[in-house]
């Protein structure tokens, strides 16, 4: 099998375990990665997670040409965007994961970090996770506001709408956004107990342990 081939089976059966686990449901979310021509795999749009064909995959050469397989996502501006300003990114995934929406919509969020300091693994996955405003479905202003954070940041959340990550390859930006996820339902689920947070000290030993980009 080619690198292309085992990376269109590995796009297709992520997106599907993140579908059967509920992550993302219908025909939401997107998902693509680089491959090392510098082109891009691409979920088609109105495609579902659970159902995705690897035959089928949007790819686009190195000059951001589509070239092959079925239309894209309409996200295509917001996977841009992180590709052009994170050299480091491998792979972008979008979902609509019920618990991250959520907490999107509880008043008085800190949109400079968007998730509380409740885990050390949401801290050393995601750093600190920008929330975004409200933003029509294939907005390419979504990219716009992207690349407003010149690459300082691995993940968004889009308020009302969905988490999306950037990770070296499909498996880390995978793992991210199942982190974004679990996180958002702990403080989902704690919202109004007072839960224990992590102290600033846990936090910087995380951060510099784990070599965390940790933006302002
Ligand atoms: O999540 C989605 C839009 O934000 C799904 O759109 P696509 O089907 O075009 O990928
Ligand atoms: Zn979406």
């Amino acid at each position: 099998m080619t690198e292309e081939a085992r990376l269109r089976e590995q796009i297709c059966n992520l997106a599907k375990s993140l579908f059967d686990r509920g992550l993302t449901h219908g025909s939401t979310g997107n998902i693509s990665a680089r491959i090392s021509d510098g082109g891009l795999l691409v979920s088609p749009t109105g495609t579902s997670f659970g159902r995705l064909d690897p035959s089928r995959l949007s790819r686009f050469d190195n000059d951001g040409r589509h070239v092959e397989g079925d239309k894209p996502t309409k996200e295509m501006p917001l996977h841009s965007a992180f590709y052009d300003t994170r050299s480091q990114a491998g792979a972008v995934v979008h979902l609509h994961s019920c618990h991250a929406v959520a907490w999107s919509m509880m008043p008085d969020i800190n949109e400079d970090d968007f998730l509380p300091p409740l885990t050390p693994y949401a801290i050393m996955q995601l750093g600190r996770v920008k929330l975004l405003p409200f933003f029509r479905p294939g907005d390419p202003a979504m990219g716009e506001a992207v690349r407003g954070l010149a690459g300082k940041r691995t993940a968004v959340m889009l308020a009302n709408h969905g988490p999306v990550v950037a990770g070296k390859d499909v498996e880390a930006a995978c793992n991210a956004i199942e982190e974004l996820e679990a996180t958002a339902r702990l403080a989902m689920l704690t919202c109004g107990c007072r839960p224990r947070q992590l102290k600033a000290e846990e936090i910087l030993d995380v951060v510099t342990t784990f070599n965390v980009e940790w933006e302002a």
